[in-house]
């Protein structure tokens, strides 16, 4: 049983028309200004073993973008509890969320976009993400997420050597995971089943797109 309340969802547009016509905000509410032009939130998403660290640090060198890896970023008590064969709940991961967050915000104040590793597996993991919007209408966040089998993640998973994640861990990776659904708009989504060459050159070429529509 978990009791910590959850943050609210972001607000999504108003279904009234007539509402989303008529704005009371200041103009400097609703978006970048010449002063403060947009800037991004990259989150490379996914469960254990999809590939988030080598995409993040193609992305990193093609963007010379700071990079934060959420995994850095956990208590000592969930990386023993991981290491341990169990999963997270919500509540683990909470002030995880909101760490990761605040990082970025934080980073974003030097740097016009960062990149960040975070499995980011339900859709109120990601709300807590998109949170970093609020208040800061000049920062917009997006989401990799790179999908690939449980076969795959296993495998990728069970390769790695001299990691707290175990490859028994990823069924409840997968458990846990709620893909991103069609109205998730700020997600990107990678087939990350092929070649790490091919998964990296995808997500950088997804990211440069937005990247040069926004620009
Ligand atoms: N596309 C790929 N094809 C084959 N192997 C890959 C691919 N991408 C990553 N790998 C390898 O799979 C393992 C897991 O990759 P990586 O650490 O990038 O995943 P991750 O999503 O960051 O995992 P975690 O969340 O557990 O840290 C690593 O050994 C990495 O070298
Ligand atoms: O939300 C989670 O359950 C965790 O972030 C995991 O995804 C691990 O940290 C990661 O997979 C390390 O291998």
């Amino acid at each position: 049983m978990e009791h910590k309340p959850l943050p609210p969802t972001p607000p999504t547009e108003p279904n009234n028309p007539s509402s989303s016509m008529t704005t009371h905000n200041p103009p400097t509410n609703g978006g970048p200004t010449p002063e403060s032009p947009q800037k991004h939130i990259w989150v490379i998403t996914g469960p254990a073993g999809c590939g988030k660290t080598s995409v993040a640090e193609h992305l990193h060198q093609t963007f010379s973008l700071p990079y934060l890896e959420g995994d850095t970023y956990h208590t000592p008590d969930n990386v023993s509890k991981m290491a341990a064969g169990h999963p997270l709940t919500d509540t683990d991961r909470w002030d995880w969320l909101i760490t990761l967050r605040t990082a970025c915000l934080s980073t974003l104040k030097t740097s016009p976009g960062v990149i960040l590793t975070c499995s980011a597996l339900k859709r109120k993991y990601r709300d807590v993400l998109r949170i970093a919007s609020y208040g800061h209408p000049d920062v917009k966040v997006h989401f990799v997420f790179l999908k690939a089998s449980e076969v795959v993640l296993m495998e990728r998973v069970r390769g790695r050597k001299d990691h707290y994640m175990k490859d028994y861990m990823v069924k409840s990776q997968v458990e846990s995971l709620e893909s991103p659904g069609s109205d998730e708009t700020d997600v990107l989504l990678v087939d990350a089943g092929g070649e790490a060459e091919v998964v990296k050159g995808l997500a950088e070429g997804l990211v440069k797109k937005v990247m040069d529509r926004s620009a």
